[in-house]
């Protein structure tokens, strides 16, 4: 067997950890309060996408959001990780789109339900190529955009988080055992909004990375 390769972490079928209401700008947009502690949920592997595939929208949704995010991909697993040594069990980043139905999102909120129908359908997680730790000395520097067929929507920087990278591997570890090939994603900048069928989505992260999908109808 050969061995695995971590610039090929979707394909491990590791768990999404995700990071809610990480940017104040965002929480206002969508009149949720500042949190005082990480708000969280995951994704499953099945929600991975990579370039040259399609984001697919639910039939159940009216109301598709993207959400660009830096997604930090952990090397060395473990628990209770303090902060100090949290950067040492990062093996690299990937941009990614946390995309969301809002709709339902909206109505799980209203009923005190879980947000999975919103959050972890099928290609809700579109992830770039892998970044190598080095190629982003500073992760709580860099700025994040994305554009709708050429339009820009969102634009934020890393600086702008609420709670810091070490802060969330520490804090995650301290109940979920984090392993190699585990993805954190840390949360969108405001800009949220629509997408379409066929719409054309591009995001980067400053000149270090930039990835195109389009967005389709599964066949029924
Ligand atoms: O759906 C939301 O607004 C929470 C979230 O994922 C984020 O802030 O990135
Ligand atoms: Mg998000």
């Amino acid at each position: 067997m050969t061995a695995r390769n971590i610039s090929r972490f979707w394909e491990w079928g590791r768990k999404i950890i995700c990071v809610g209401r990480n940017y104040a700008d965002h929480a206002k947009e969508l009149k949720n309060a500042i949190p005082t502690e990480p708000v969280l949920f995951l994704k499953p592997p099945t929600a991975y996408v990579k370039e040259g595939s399609p984001i697919l929208v639910p039939l159940y949704t009216s109301n598709l959001h993207h959400e660009v995010e830096l997604g930090v991909v952990i090397g060395k697993g473990g628990t209770a990780i303090p902060q100090s040594a949290a950067m040492e069990h990062v093996a690299g980043y990937a941009l990614c789109l946390d995309m969301t139905a809002r709709d339902i999102q909206d109505e799980c909120k209203s009923k005190g339900l879980p947000w999975t129908m919103a959050k972890a359908f099928n290609t809700s997680c579109p992830v770039s190529e892998f970044i190598p730790k080095e190629r982003i000395p500073d992760p709580g520097n860099v700025s994040l955009w994305l554009k709708v067929n050429d339009q820009l929507r969102q634009s934020g920087c890393t600086s702008q988080m609420i709670f810091s990278i070490p802060y969330l591997i520490s804090y995650i570890s301290d109940f979920i055992t984090l392993e190699e090939g585990d993805l954190i994603l840390t949360g969108t900048p405001k800009g949220v909004s629509a997408v379409q069928e066929h719409d054309e989505l591009q995001a980067g992260i400053e000149d270090i990375v930039m990835m195109n999908f389009r967005v389709d109808r599964p066949e029924q």
